[in-house]
């Protein structure tokens, strides 16, 4: 049989399985080997094996990469996104640590982020969680306050456009209204799941993969599994500090030109938290990231 050759996107992925469309196919595609460095949102060159199968041989150049890590592997999020939200909402109550790991992460990939709040319709906490992201927003990033439930058609109003020809990832933990969300964004997910899930042979598992659905305005929209914990292992030194938003207009005035911003005389970022110009809680959040990268092992 002589080989057929095709380009295609990853839709989908579950551990070593994953889901690629082309030419208005969907096929089961394998990596060789044990190989397991594909991402949803990859450009794939593909051979085919039948009809609806096919063997991942390459992975075209990324734009952009999401991943985090622990101190034993890494876990690619998605690839050539332009843009991540970070959706939090006013009850449950969210935590600080994921939203600030989660815009480092996308600085340092490179991604423009936002945060959503959404269910503004629980009122009684909704001054609460505008102060807590006062935070976030005094730092550039922007928030988009939305009632997934209350409000759906407004909610679609705000946010479609941002994703119209984009290529974003909603994440967040669990309880906060993804899910709501995406159904509202695209109105076809359930289906769409449950076909990629039959494709993708998950049986039960069917929201613990990582898909891509495609927009009617155009782009597409990552949703992935809601997770406890947002590793970044795999950043330097280097790159944490840039990552800071709100450390980078202090960088390159301390003292020591090789200053790690910890407890070091007159360091320019520690001055900017004395001052109030920096979040105590970001700096110990750098401090926790800096330890962390220190301990990677692979
Ligand atoms: N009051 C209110 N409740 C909402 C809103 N949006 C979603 N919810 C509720 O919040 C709960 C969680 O919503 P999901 O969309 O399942 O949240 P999720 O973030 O996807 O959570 P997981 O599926 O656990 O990952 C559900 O009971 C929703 O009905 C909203 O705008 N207002
Ligand atoms: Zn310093």
């Amino acid at each position: 049989m002589s080989k057929t050759i095709r380009l295609g996107t990853i839709i989908a992925a579950h551990g070593r399985h994953y889901l690629a469309e082309s030419e208005g196919a969907r096929l089961q595609c394998v990596t060789r080997g044990k190989k397991t460095n594909v991402a949803v949102g990859d450009s794939v060159r593909l051979t085919l094996t039948s009809p609806n199968q096919a063997v991942i041989d390459a992975i075209e150049e990324r734009k952009t990469l999401l991943y985090r890590s622990d101190q034993y592997k890494s876990k690619l999020l998605a690839a050539n996104l332009t843009q991540l939200f970070i959706v939090v909402a006013t009850e449950p109550s969210f935590s600080d640590d994921l939203v600030s790991r989660s815009l480092v992460a996308a600085e340092a990939a490179g991604i423009t982020a936002h945060l959503i709040l959404n269910k503004t319709d629980v009122t009684e906490s909704l001054p609460r969680a505008r102060e807590r992201l006062q935070v976030y927003t005094a730092m550039g990033y922007p928030l988009h306050e939305v009632s997934a439930r209350a409000e759906p058609e407004a909610t679609v109003a705000k946010l479609a456009p941002l994703l119209a020809g984009q290529s974003s990832i909603l994440i967040g933990q669990s309880g906060m209204g993804k899910s709501s969300l995406i159904n509202l964004l695209v109105p076809d997910a359930d289906i769409a799941t449950r076909e990629i899930s039959e494709a993708l042979d998950t049986g039960k598992h069917t929201t613990t993969f990582t898909r891509l659905y495609h927009l009617a305005d155009g782009g597409c929209v990552i949703d992935s599994p809601g997770f406890q914990e947002f590793g970044l292992y795999h950043l330097s030194e280097g790159m944490l500090e840039r990552a800071f938003r709100d450390f980078v207009p202090h960088l390159g005035h301390c003292k020591f030109y090789n200053c790690r911003h910890l407890s070091e005389p007159q360091c320019s970022v520690l001055a900017a938290v004395e001052e109030g110009k920096i979040a105590r809680m970001r700096h110990t959040l750098y401090g926790q990231l800096l330890h962390e990268s220190a301990q990677t092992l692979y």
